[in-house]
């Protein structure tokens, strides 16, 4: 395919994707990537340095990455003449089947929609995947950091977050405010005269793919519980029926049968002959529960919003966003991401955590089946962490650690690769 302003290498192969959705997975394969707005111009080249720096040693030349730089957000405005979206980068991102992008700038209020949840949207990433785990010596506000070992399963796709929303005023939130007293027999908006409308689509269909992949992390990972996480006691139909859909997706898909009369079911995972519990929980009270009890849970699978909360909450009490990883999937396409944005007072500054990023290129690394060089990105965080050489955010909470810039981490981690 011809793009207008993205360089396709020469030397490197697109990955491409089998019927069952295997990955088949060049020597050198091109993977897109997408720098990001304010603190991506820092993070994502460090990133890019240590996961060559970990796919070099891990396969001594034999395996290398052939990065190519696709635009998206006030880059890809400066390229484009005004266009923050470009076609070409989500066809890029399609066919190259695997990427990772920086963080990307959504204004608040007004201005236009997100850039990132457009990605997932535009691609249909159903599943926002995103892992938290204790990393020995980091800093965290309580008591028992490693009791943290969650995968939070984001439904991606549908829910509030989605923007289907009019502002307060317009012709359009009026017309759904009439359709909804003069047809619906709504009687419950409270000031229905200057008010904003939103809308929350939560389907079965979205909910039972997202909670499949959720199990069947489980399943693969011999992990003993998956938690339905909802606010169905008030939505619901829409959180409620996740949570609904969600036990039937695990009785008529993974044999699932009621624990005890329910809600709570269970099956036995046919890998491993263990028990897997399908529990849920009501949002408010899972805020609580991952500070008081976190060992309780391995596995979340919550609706949109709910799992961006509880992604920046859990991320807190392992060190805080700077490092955490993430993943958008579909069944073919993968796009991994940070779990924070943009940082705009730190832009340029060479100071935040590339952690964020780094992990999700191990993430990226695992998916290709390049498990050798994942590992050493684990270890090079482990020992940059545990020689206490560490980003500000981490250096001020620690005790005698040292401070280091975002690309001296970046040095640092690929010291202890190797
Ligand atoms: N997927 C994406 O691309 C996302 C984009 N965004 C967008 O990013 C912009 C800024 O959002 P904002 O709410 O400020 O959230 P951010 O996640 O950008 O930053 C909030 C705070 O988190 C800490 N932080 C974030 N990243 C790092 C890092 N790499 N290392 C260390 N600390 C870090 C900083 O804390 P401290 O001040 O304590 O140092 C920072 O001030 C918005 O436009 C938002 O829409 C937000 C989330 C995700
Ligand atoms: O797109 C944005 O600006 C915010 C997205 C976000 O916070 C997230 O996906 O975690
Ligand atoms: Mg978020």
């Amino acid at each position: 395919m011809g793009y207008q302003h993205i360089q396709v290498p020469t030397d490197g192969e697109k990955i491409t994707v089998n019927a069952d959705f295997s990955l088949n997975v060049p020597e050198r394969p091109i993977i897109p990537f997408i720098e990001g707005d304010g603190i991506g111009i820092d993070i994502t080249p460090v990133m890019r340095k240590v996961t060559d720096a970990a796919v070099r040693k891990a396969y001594g030349g034999a395996r290398s990455i052939a990065w190519m730089e696709v635009y998206c957000g006030e880059k890809a405005a400066e390229k484009y003449t005004g266009d923050w979206f470009p076609a070409e980068t989500l066809d890029a991102i399609r066919e190259y089947v695997v990427s990772i992008k920086g963080p990307l700038t959504t204004p608040v209020g007004g201005g236009f929609r997100s850039l990132n949840v457009a990605l997932r949207q535009e691609m249909d990433l159903y599943v926002c995947q995103r892992p938290v785990r204790w990393f020995k010596g980091v800093p965290s506000p309580v008591k028992e950091p490693g009791k943290v070992d969650m995968v939070i399963f984001r439904e991606n796709s549908e829910d509030i977050y989605a923007g289907i929303e009019w502002k307060a005023g317009s012709t359009e939130a009026q017309k759904i405010v009439d359709f909804l007293q003069k047809e619906m027999g709504v009687t419950k908006i409270r000031f229905p005269e200057n008010v904003g409308i939103g809308i929350k689509p939560v389907s079965a269909e979205g909910t039972k793919r997202l909670v499949r992949k959720a199990i069947q992390y489980a399943v693969d990972q011999d992990l003993p519980s998956v938690t339905l996480v909802h606010k169905g006691n008030i939505m619901k139909f829409t959180e409620g029926a996740f949570c609904d859909w969600g036990y039937e997706l695990a009785r008529e898909e993974f044999g699932a049968t009621p624990l005890d009369g329910g809600p709570w079911h269970a099956f036995i995972n046919p890998k491993t002959g263990k028990q897997i519990v399908i529990k849920d929980v009501i949002a408010d009270a899972m805020l609580q529960q991952i500070l008081l009890r976190p060992s309780e849970y391995q596995v979340i699978a919550t609706l949109n919003l709910n799992g961006d909360y509880l992604s920046d909450a859990l991320a807190a009490q392992v060190g805080g966003i700077g490092i955490a990883p993430g993943a958008n999937s579909s069944d073919a396409v993968a796009l991994f991401e940070a779990t924070h944005g943009t940082a705009p007072k730190y832009a340029g500054q060479d100071k935040v955590n590339p952690g964020s990023l780094i992990l999700s290129a191990e993430m990226m690394l695992r998916h290709m089946g390049w498990k050798e060089a994942a590992d050493l990105i684990i270890a090079g965080v482990e020992g940059a962490i545990g020689d206490k050489t560490v980003t500000y955010d981490f250096e001020r909470l620690m005790d005698d650690a040292k401070l280091l810039s975002c690309s001296e981490f970046g040095e640092a981690i690929i010291a202890k690769i190797g």
